[in-house]
């Protein structure tokens, strides 16, 4: 994987063609372009590999690397939908690469003692992609697929979310390679710390504001909050998705959820439909089936006794291989990136897709679906209503107030809907699809804020 994707970014340094960076170019598309002129695979393989030490992995489809087949690498979708969007607005060249290059990249190295005295070590990202609007914003993620390029790539992602959602951040993004789930909650609670040792004087209420992502939750901003206050103070606004003892907003756990929920009665309103009379996939909870509909109630509750949906008597089990394939109206990715890629576009049977997760979508699966008809509700719109109620918590822990939750809940709504209003209109202006809608809404503001601040050092 690339240690500096920004490095791996900069084409002009390299022999190569632009088109062999970007993801378009599968194997034979970049046999094509190649110095050898020799649209033969076999050859290209043999080619790539042996160039494994010069082309950084991850950018350039290196055979072996997971992100060869199917999946495309997680920084270049990003940044080839933030170039499309750039391209639609017209923006300068050197402005495209100004707002591209994220604003610093930090990497540390967490060694903790384990529960039965041996040690272990991890690496932790923290991105900060851009402050032009604000204070970078965004979550820590505690995951064993956390790589360099997919934090960079998600914490371009907050930049521009933040900017569609219209709340007056930056981007960042966290994370440690690690599995949450084999670590105990002692080992948990040391790695978090130590993390927070290593990057405390780089983030804060004004600079960079740390929530929760996958793998980590209200406990762990409360030990973040702890760690970093031993530094500075205490400081409740350093992070949100806090316990409510600590400062946290009510209505901000449920945030992201209700977000979608709102995103999608929006979208279903334009087509003339509405949430009850649809049958969804909901990617992340587990994967079982019931035609008739889910006891919803029922599932949370089984799940909180049981660790889990297994035994769960209200619906049948089904392959999770197949579940994104499976008969619906509304298809909802709820839990990794990259989960509709090349592979399955074709087989989606869904007529919308709502971009809970981050990034669930690549730009070949959205080529594939778009021609299907498939009406995709991008990420950086979907999933806001979280960071939205993050920023009414930063809010709340400045002025020192705290609302009730039906203001939080109220508030959260007029913000989905006026960003929705605000997606479409772009797409009218530059007749194109939501997620260039939300795209040249997000890099637009950016790149007013930028220029407005100015470039003098
Ligand atoms: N938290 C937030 O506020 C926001 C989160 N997001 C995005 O939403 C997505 C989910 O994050 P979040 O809800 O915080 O994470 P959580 O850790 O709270 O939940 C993730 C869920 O996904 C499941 N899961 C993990 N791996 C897979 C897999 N390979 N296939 C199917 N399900 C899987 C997990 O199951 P199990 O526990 O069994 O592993 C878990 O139930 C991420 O893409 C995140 O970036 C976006 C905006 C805001
Ligand atoms: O609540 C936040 O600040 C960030 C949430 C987040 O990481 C996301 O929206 O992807």
């Amino acid at each position: 994987m690339a240690d500096s994707p920004t490095q791996a970014l900069d084409a002009d340094a390299s022999p190569f063609p632009d088109s062999f960076y970007t993801p378009s170019a599968s194997l034979p598309e970049a046999c094509a372009s190649f110095p050898c002129h020799q649209p033969d695979w076999n050859r290209c393989h043999f080619f790539l590999s042996v160039m494994h030490s010069y082309l950084v992995a991850g950018q350039c489809f290196v055979p072996g690397s997971d992100r060869f087949w199917g999946k495309m690498n997680a920084l270049v979708a990003t940044s080839r939908n933030f170039k499309r969007a750039a391209k639609l607005l017209g923006l300068d060249s050197k402005l495209e690469k100004s707002l591209l290059i994220p604003f610093r990249e930090i990497k540390v190295e967490c060694t903790i003692p384990k529960d039965d005295g041996t040690l272990a070590s991890f690496v932790g990202f923290r991105v900060q992609h851009d402050n032009a609007r604000g204070p970078m914003k965004g979550g820590i993620r505690f995951h064993h697929e956390v790589d360099p390029d997919e934090v960079n790539a998600l914490a371009q992602l907050m930049t521009w979310k933040t900017a569609v959602a219209n709340i007056p951040y930056g981007g960042a993004k966290g994370g440690i390679g690690c599995s949450p789930g084999e670590l105990s909650v002692s080992e948990l609670e040391r790695l978090t710390r130590v993390f927070t040792q290593k990057i405390h004087d780089l983030i804060g209420i004004h600079t960079d504001v740390p929530a929760p992502d996958m793998g980590t939750n209200p406990q762990t901003m409360a030990w973040i909050l702890d760690e970093y206050s031993k530094f500075h103070g205490y400081s409740p606004a350093v992070v949100t998705g806090k316990p409510i003892d600590l400062g946290g907003s009510l209505g901000r756990d449920a945030a992201t959820g209700r977000g979608v929920l709102f995103a999608t009665e929006s979208l279903l309103a334009d087509y003339g439909k509405s949430i009850k009379d649809q049958r969804f996939i909901i990617q992340g909870f587990g994967a079982i089936k019931n035609p008739k509909g889910i006891d919803i109630e029922k599932l949370l509750q089984h799940s909180a006794e049981n660790h889990g949906i297994k035994g769960f008597n209200g619906g049948e089990s089904i392959n999770p291989s197949s579940f994104l394939t499976e008969d619906c109206d509304v298809l909802i990715p709820a839990a990794l990136g990259g989960v509709i890629n090349r592979e399955n576009a074709n087989d989606i049977k869904a007529k919308f897709i709502i971009e809970a997760a981050n990034h669930p979508s690549d730009p070949e699966a959205d080529e594939i679906l778009s021609k299907k008809g498939v009406v995709i509700l991008p990420d950086i719109y979907a999933n806001s209503g979280g960071v939205t109620v993050s920023y009414f918590e930063w809010v709340q822990n400045i002025q020192g107030f705290m609302w009730d939750e039906d203001k939080v809940n109220a508030e959260l709504k007029t913000y989905m809907t006026r960003s929705f209003k605000g997606m479409k209109e772009m797409c009218k202006t530059h007749n194109c699809d939501l997620r260039m809608g939300a795209f040249t809404l997000g890099v637009n503001r950016v790149a007013r804020a930028t220029v407005l601040r100015g470039w003098e050092a």
